[in-house]
């Protein structure tokens, strides 16, 4: 292998990369990996309501997390099969109440004490989401901007007391939290009036907003969509929507790469972004046909994704986070393809000579701009790869399915053993 490494890197250094570099950018880069692939959406609260939303998750493969400390056990495994020093994305609905009904605009930081203590022992952070769907106050598929006020003033104190618990995570854990916004508003049919409904989310999010937090504590994104199942005709928080929102008022426009048309690629908006917000986050998906959540595979839109941050020097403006769910497979490969796969493409793009490659663009040579570009494809990119798993301590590519596969048995497995005992 590192004989491999040293041709590998002897073919890019020529180029002009500096490989060690390359790799010393990419260890910093903290990944915010969604605790929601491994219980397929289900959450801990004492009372257990259906997904809603319009987000689905299929499949049904054995050994889902049946509880917090076992969706803990998993993301702890999945966590020790990916490169770097990562982050953990939790929803309001993995509060942990010890049997009792807590509603969800009176969740305290004390129901994450669990979350917060697994955190410190592990050294990450943790970034936060209040949950705006699965609950009979959001059947109707209206939430923030329910022309009911109580349901709306149910959400909003929901989403604030959500901004108080990452206060909390950032204060116990020494890293600020990322709490992100989505809620699934809108109309399966053609609506009647689409200002009324913007207006009360508007207004909603000011008042959610008004009670100020320091950035060093807790950072606010919100999250557009474009249509959803139920909300095929109008989606409230449209990208235009939370654009101008986010502008206006500070906050972070979140990116999900699966809610935007099937053309439209969020690689292509991330340099327009970033010359007019100091800050963004990403939700990295991989939507087939439609914002089907698959998991983020090494496809040319992740690797352009990737280049765009890297090149435009982006790493620490842009918030990273996965947003994938799939019960078909092992939930804990799930975890580590995908994001295995979020910071290969990282290393991919670290790994480019981009102002040799800029340079060529402004002279206009764009001959070799090409040629370079097709050159760099078939470079040994696996053998860096390798060997930055190597370098980080985790298991190369041929040897962390192994690890998954034994935790399958031992541990995944049994979990259905006792349920059908
Ligand atoms: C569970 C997530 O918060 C949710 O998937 C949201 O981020 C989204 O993308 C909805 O389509
Ligand atoms: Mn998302």
């Amino acid at each position: 292998m590192q004989t491999r490494f040293e041709s590998a890197k002897e073919q890019y250094e020529r180029l002009g990369v500096d490989v060690e570099a390359a790799f010393e950018k990419v260890s910093r880069v903290p990944i915010s990996v969604h605790c929601w692939q491994g219980d397929d959406l289900r959450g801990t609260e004492t009372v257990q309501n259906e997904l809603s939303g319009g987000i689905d998750v299929t499949g049904n493969h054995p050994g889902r997390a049946r509880n917090g400390d076992e969706l803990r056990a998993d993301l702890e495994k999945a966590l020790s099969l990916i490169p770097g020093k990562h982050r953990v994305n939790l929803h309001a609905m993995y509060a942990e109440t010890d049997g009792v009904v807590v509603e969800r605009d009176e969740i305290k930081p004390e129901h994450f004490r669990k979350w917060v203590d697994w955190a410190q022992k592990l050294g990450i952070g943790l970034d936060f989401n209040p949950t705006v769907f699965g609950h009979p106050k959001a059947d109707d598929g209206l939430t923030l901007a329910h022309p009911d006020k109580d349901i709306r003033m149910f959400w909003i104190n929901h989403c604030k007391a959500s901004r108080e618990i990452a206060a909390y995570f950032a204060k116990e854990l020494g890293s600020p939290s990322l709490v992100n916004i989505w809620v699934p508003d809108g109309y399966k049919d053609t609506p009647s009036d689409r200002l009324t409904p913007r207006r009360r989310l508007k207004e909603s999010l000011d008042a959610i907003y008004e009670v100020d937090y320091d950035s060093s504590l807790v950072i606010d994104a919100v999250e557009s969509k474009l249509f959803g199942i139920g909300s095929e005709a109008f989606v409230v928080g449209s990208h235009e929507f939370y654009m101008n929102y986010a502008n206006q008022s500070g906050k972070l426009c979140l990116l999900d790469t699966g809610h935007f048309h099937p053309t439209e690629m969020v690689s292509n908006k991330l340099s327009a972004m970033l010359l007019f917000h100091d800050q963004l986050a990403l939700h990295v998906s991989r939507p087939v046909r439609w914002d089907s959540d698959h998991v983020v595979t090494f496809d040319d839109e992740l690797k352009e994704i990737a280049i765009e941050l890297v090149r435009n020097d982006a790493l620490d403006r842009v918030n990273i986070g996965l947003d994938f769910f799939d019960a078909s497979i092992n939930r804990v490969a799930a975890w580590a393809i995908g994001t295995r796969n979020m910071v290969k493409a990282l290393l991919h793009a670290a790994l480019m000579p981009h102002d040799y490659m800029k340079k060529l663009q402004e002279e206009g040579d764009f001959t070799s701009r090409l040629a370079l570009q097709e050159q760099l494809k078939t470079y040994p990119f696996g053998d860096m790869w390798d060997a930055y798993c190597k370098e980080q301590g985790v298991f190369i590519e041929t040897e962390w399915l192994d690890d998954v596969k034994t935790y399958e048995q031992n541990v995944q497995f049994k979990r259905e053993e006792i349920q059908t005992v």
